[in-house]
């Protein structure tokens, strides 16, 4: 099992009370799955990936990562996870402006302590996987948002990855656009055995159940995750 939530709460403090965001929820993601959650603002998607990504430690609860229950690893170790295993995409691209396509891919290398020269075909192939080949030397704002949200997926692949977490990736594109980045992160999730846990408010452009979409809708309400709609097999 690549990501597995057993039960995990989480709060925050709020003045001298508590706010619960996420409240005793389970979600098993298999390797090559993707699921998609969904619910209102403030019930508790995001808290649901910061814990699942090791950026927040849950209150109780079991997240487990590639078999490994990350809540039993130090702080360094944790960073280590987040850094290899895990990859982020956010709403926002946050590409740095001042760097290429193939050059953001590289950054991760670099953050790593590892040699950027060493990796340069593997970030070649992914901006391929993208669709982005010949596009390499191009800074941002020589991208379409569709293109630089397609860099940002490539840069979550770099890496030995084992677990994808996607937060409203298609929020600043369009329908058409939106519909091409949820079948790109299916795909590539697919292909490389991953398992995604994708946050969208866009319905549309799950196609939950279909070949080029979502495996499963998770819909989730005061913190508490209720049923999903279609579960593969
Ligand atoms: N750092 C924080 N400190 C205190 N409360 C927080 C913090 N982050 C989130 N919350 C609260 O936790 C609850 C869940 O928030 P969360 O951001 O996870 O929801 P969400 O479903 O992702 O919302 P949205 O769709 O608006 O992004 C909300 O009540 C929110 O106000």
């Amino acid at each position: 099992m690549s990501l597995r939530l057993s039960d995990v709460t989480l709060t925050y403090p709020d003045g001298d009370d508590r706010v619960t965001a996420v409240d005793g929820a389970s979600l098993t993601v298999k390797p090559g799955q993707v699921i998609a959650l969904t619910g209102p603002s403030g019930c508790g998607k995001s808290s649901v990936l910061a814990v699942a990504g090791t950026l927040i430690r849950p209150d109780s609860g079991i997240v487990e990562i590639d078999g490994a229950a990350v809540g039993d690893f130090s702080e360094p170790e944790r960073a280590r996870i987040r850094r290899e295993a895990v990859g982020f995409v956010f709403q926002n691209d946050n590409l740095l402006p001042d760097l290429t396509a193939l050059e953001q891919i590289l950054l991760t290398v670099h953050v790593r302590g590892e040699r950027p020269a060493k990796y340069r075909e593997q970030a070649r192939e992914l901006l391929d996987a993208v669709g982005l080949s010949g596009q390499e030397n191009r800074l941002p704002n020589q991208l379409s948002g569709g293109m630089r949200q397609r860099v940002n997926i490539a840069r979550a692949l770099m890496g030995p990855r084992k677990v994808l977490l996607i937060d409203e990736p298609t929020s600043a594109l369009d329908q058409a656009r939106g519909r091409a980045v949820v079948e790109l992160i299916v795909r590539l999730s697919r292909e490389r055995d991953l398992a995604a846990l994708l946050v969208t408010h866009d319905l549309q452009s799950l196609e939950v159940g279909s070949a080029t979409g979502a495996d499963a809708l998770v819909h989730m309400l005061d913190g508490r995750l209720l049923d999903s709609e279609v579960v593969a097999a």
